[in-house]
């Protein structure tokens, strides 16, 4: 899932502020009902589809710097990829959230510690991506020990 939100309307985006990417609708209709009871439906976009191909739309369209907080949530061999993506679309200034960088703790264990399969396979990418972040000089960043870790940073330049 990814989430994109600008607090003033394009030509892509003339009402909702926010647009969700998801290819599992099944994941959006998990949220949709919190959304409905909060007033905000009229004010999300959903489009069930690989982000990838939306973002790529909507740097072609003209939406460069456009949004002021991006989410993203998806298989974490891809950060490093959304990245490249997503801090173009976001503003001078506006901040990017990626959720799971702890990856359960396992960024501070040793390999041979590690157990779990699925951990291991994704745990070298997270390890990559948070380097990666740390070492930018494009962006300001911090990771929060909350929940399985998220990374906040807002774009420098
Ligand atoms: C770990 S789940 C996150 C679900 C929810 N955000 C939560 O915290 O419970 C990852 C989600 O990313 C979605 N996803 C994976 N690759 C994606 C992509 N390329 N574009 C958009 N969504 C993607 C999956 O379909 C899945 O719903």
């Amino acid at each position: 899932m990814l989430l994109l939100y600008h607090s003033t309307s394009t030509k892509q985006v003339p009402i909702p502020r926010s647009i969700a990417i998801d290819p599992d609708k099944e994941a959006y209709e998990t949220g949709s009902p919190f959304i409905n009871k909060a007033g905000m439906h009229h004010k999300i976009k959903f489009i069930p589809s690989d982000a990838f191909l939306i973002l790529d739309d909507l740097i072609q369209n003209g939406e460069e710097g456009s949004f002021d907080f991006i989410l993203v949530d998806a298989y974490k061999s891809d950060y490093l990829k959304f990245h490249e993506l997503t801090l173009k679309l976001v503003k001078i200034g506006g901040i990017i959230a990626y959720d799971n960088t702890l990856w359960y703790g396992s960024v501070a264990e040793s390999e041979k510690e590690i157990v779990d399969d699925l951990i291991n396979k994704f745990r070298n990418f997270v390890i990559e991506f948070n380097g990666f972040l740390a070492a930018n000089p494009r962006v300001e960043s911090s990771l929060l020990s909350v929940g399985d870790g998220l990374t906040l940073f807002r774009r420098l330049y």
